[in-house]
């Protein structure tokens, strides 16, 4: 497992998504029906998320659509990380905005239901799918902005986060952040390294020390966000916003992979920067699911 999570989560996990593909009981790539739209695009559904393609300028639109808050349950994540990984492997996508289809929400988190009474088994397998999403997430190769148009708290913000551009809807009654401690929950290392990258040593001390969220103008003055837009301009600014990323030059100047654009080239390496080897066993084990630790202690 050490092997597996030092090297990029593109290949590693693919393994695993694919054996998931074929033999899930949560659904996952079974659900996922293909159509295909006008104007190159093509649609893939499955009861969670929908994925919009569009072939001519290579950007996907990955909505989460999971009432009522888009909690991230097993089944959610196992179909977002499957969703995630045929874009990854489709080479003709570059972008994905990833936004939600509920209303003033963008996702609640980890469901809580997820955490309550079940085996350590389940934990487990739930606490891994975790992990997956955000090693696809925060690995990809792909530019990835999230479109935040409604609240985000806790798992909800480190989707945000994992992201390379954040845009949020300028509503001041939506909050973002990590709000764990508010939980009794202690945010993992890899949730604190994520907001260090993101806001700075100080604002994440803070912001996990006292379980911030924070409304979206202050998410914009702390740097959680990198945008405010109205909400109805939201998806739209993700859309050009994802155009110029794009038309940065790709690594094929440098003799790489010709569709990752070198804005990308500094954040693969996040992934081993964030020193996943030396715990990954650990992390695997029913040792780091944080809610069974404060139980034990
Ligand atoms: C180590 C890492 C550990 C943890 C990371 C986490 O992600 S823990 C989860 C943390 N999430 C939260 O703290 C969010 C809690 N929810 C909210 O703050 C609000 O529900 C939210 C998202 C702002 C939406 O508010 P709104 O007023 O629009 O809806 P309401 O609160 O009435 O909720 C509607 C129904 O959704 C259920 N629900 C909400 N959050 C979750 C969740 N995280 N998991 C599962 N279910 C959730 C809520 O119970 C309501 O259900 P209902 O049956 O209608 O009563």
């Amino acid at each position: 497992m050490a092997t597996l999570l030092k090297h990029s989560a593109k290949y590693a996990l693919s393994g695993r998504l694919a054996r998931l593909c074929v033999h899930s009981r949560h659904g996952g790539l079974q659900c996922l029906q293909p159509c295909l739209l006008p104007h190159q695009r093509s649609a893939s559904t499955g009861s969670k998320i929908l994925v919009e393609m569009d072939n001519s300028t290579g950007i996907a639109v990955l909505t989460m659509k999971s009432p009522p808050v888009n909690s991230l349950s097993l089944d959610f994540l196992t179909e977002f990380s499957i969703s995630l990984e045929k874009l990854e492997l489709d080479r003709g996508c570059r972008g994905v905005i990833l936004t939600s289809a509920l209303p003033k929400i963008f996702s609640a988190g980890l469901d809580i239901m997820e955490m309550c009474g079940k085996s350590p088994e389940h934990c487990g397998e739930f606490w891994k799918a975790v992990q997956e999403m955000w090693l696809r997430l925060y690995g990809s190769s792909m530019i990835t902005i999230a479109a935040i148009n409604g609240s985000s708290p806790a798992g909800g913000c480190l989707m945000a986060l994992a992201c390379d551009y954040r845009i949020m809807a300028e509503n001041p009654k939506y909050s973002i952040g990590l709000n764990e401690t508010q939980l009794g929950i202690v945010a993992p290392f890899w949730f604190k390294d994520t907001l260090v990258n993101t806001v700075g040593n100080r604002v994440a001390e803070l912001s996990l020390q006292l379980g911030l969220l924070y409304s979206a103008p202050d998410a914009l003055r702390t740097g959680l966000v990198d945008l405010l837009v109205p909400e109805d301009k939201v998806l739209s600014t993700a859309s050009q916003t994802m155009t110029q990323w794009l038309a940065i030059p790709g690594e094929n100047a440098i003799g790489s992979n010709p569709r990752v654009s070198s804005s990308k080239v500094d954040l693969t390496p996040k992934v081993h920067m964030v020193d996943l080897s030396h715990s990954s066993e650990s992390m695997c084990s029913l040792n780091w699911i944080p809610w069974t630790c404060s139980n034990r202690a």
